[in-house]
């Protein structure tokens, strides 16, 4: 694979120290975090994980388990340090506004502290592409694209505080560095949301309509892609280095029709295509009664419509972003391609084919 390696990057020292390479990953239990502790680990890395709960054992890795909005615990798990990814945060299907904003924006205030006072060096954030998206169209969306003055929801909401805290915190005299990562519609084995969101819905009976003419263009980005432009980043992170306090778009690069792709996954796993066309329009101002409802209603029943109106926003607009930043900055490339990525994922979910 052709890569083109920025000047500054070959300044850097040969063999990064051994205390370089103790590394925290917070949230490594969640699917991103357990991808890229794997990843880390291959790389002669020491990891510990540092999550509210421990989905797994990997030899090797330390699991501390606690709460991120708990600054003792912490500290503790962040003792000789050097490093720290920042992956946690509540799934943006709950829409619990109070539960993101202790979670995304207190808690991080509280990793930031923690960082500063363990010494740690080095902080990367795994933000959202969506810290930009207002529900209309982005085409080829660059970082320099103002946050979203209306985001779609409380997720996004604190995703773009979060982004904000962590870049302002970077500060070269202090010697503590830090860069936020944005991915977009991370996809890939071990998924919790997109696929089995995907098939649920298709075992319901809910996938035969395409929403819009499907002519949407969207950036899905297979999980490894984003774990590589996470170790660049971290690697790359040094205070003569350009990419100090600023964000970065992680995407495979290859944007592609949103109903293809779901098509993809869903033909892959022994369900139909969607054939029949809905207007966006009508379904969005549907999704939004539904929410409406279940919102006035949510002391006497509780019921999760599928189709909220930040999923038909999504399935039903443009939203791919420009990646020429982190090629020029990080040297980054996707190191997996799209169909390369949809073979591996529809492989790894057996379970959840057609019949299963
Ligand atoms: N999945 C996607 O398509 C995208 C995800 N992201 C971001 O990537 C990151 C990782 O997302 P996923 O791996 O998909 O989510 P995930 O839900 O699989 O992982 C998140 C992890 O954070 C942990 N966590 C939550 N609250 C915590 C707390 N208070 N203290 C300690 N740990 C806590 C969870 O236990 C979980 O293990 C998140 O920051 C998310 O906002 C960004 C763009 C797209
Ligand atoms: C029911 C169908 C219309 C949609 C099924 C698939 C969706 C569950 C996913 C399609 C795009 C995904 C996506 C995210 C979550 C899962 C989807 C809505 C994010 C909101 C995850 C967190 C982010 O930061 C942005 C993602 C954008 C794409």
């Amino acid at each position: 694979l052709h890569q083109t390696v920025p000047f500054w990057f070959i300044s850097r020292p040969v063999s990064v120290s051994q205390s370089s390479k103790r590394c925290a990953v917070i949230g490594g239990s969640g699917f991103l975090g357990r991808h890229l502790v794997e990843k880390l680990q291959d790389r002669g890395y020491s990891v510990s994980v540092f999550d509210i709960r421990q989905s797994y054992e990997l030899p090797g890795v330390t699991f501390h388990q606690g709460d991120l909005c708990d600054e003792q615990a912490l500290l503790s798990a962040l003792k000789d340090v050097s490093l720290v990814f920042h992956c946690a945060s509540p799934a943006p299907a709950s829409n619990d506004r109070a539960l993101f904003e202790r979670v995304n924006i207190q808690g991080t205030k509280t990793v930031i502290e923690a960082c500063i006072q363990a010494g740690v060096q080095k902080l990367v954030l795994t933000s959202s592409a969506s810290v930009v998206f207002e529900g209309t169209d982005i085409k080829n969306g660059r970082e320099d694209l103002p946050y979203a003055k209306k985001p779609i929801d409380y997720y996004t909401q604190t995703k773009i505080q979060q982004e904000k805290l962590v870049l302002e915190a970077c500060d070269k005299q202090k010697g503590f560095l830090t860069v936020a990562i944005r991915p977009h519609g991370i996809f890939g084995p071990r998924d919790p949301q997109l696929v089995p969101i995907m098939v649920d819905a298709a075992r319901r009976g809910k996938m035969k309509f395409i929403i819009g003419d499907g002519t949407n263009l969207v950036d899905f980005t297979f999980v490894e892609n984003v774990v590589h432009g996470h170790i660049l980043a971290a690697e790359c992170l040094r205070p003569d280095s350009p990419i100090c306090g600023k964000p970065y778009h992680i995407t495979n690069d290859e944007p592609i029709r949103f109903w293809d792709f779901m098509s993809e996954m869903l033909v892959g796993l022994g369900y139909a295509a969607p054939r029949f066309h809905l207007p966006y329009g009508l379904v969005y101002s549907l999704a939004l009664l539904l929410w409406l409802l279940t919102w006035i209603l949510r002391p006497l029943l509780s019921f999760k419509p599928t189709f909220t109106p930040m999923r038909v926003a999504l399935a039903g607009t443009h939203h791919y972003y420009s990646c020429e930043r982190a090629k020029q900055d990080l040297g980054y490339r996707p190191v997996v391609s799209l169909k390369e990525g949809i073979a591996r994922t529809v492989q790894s979910y057996p379970h959840l084919r057609h019949g299963a």
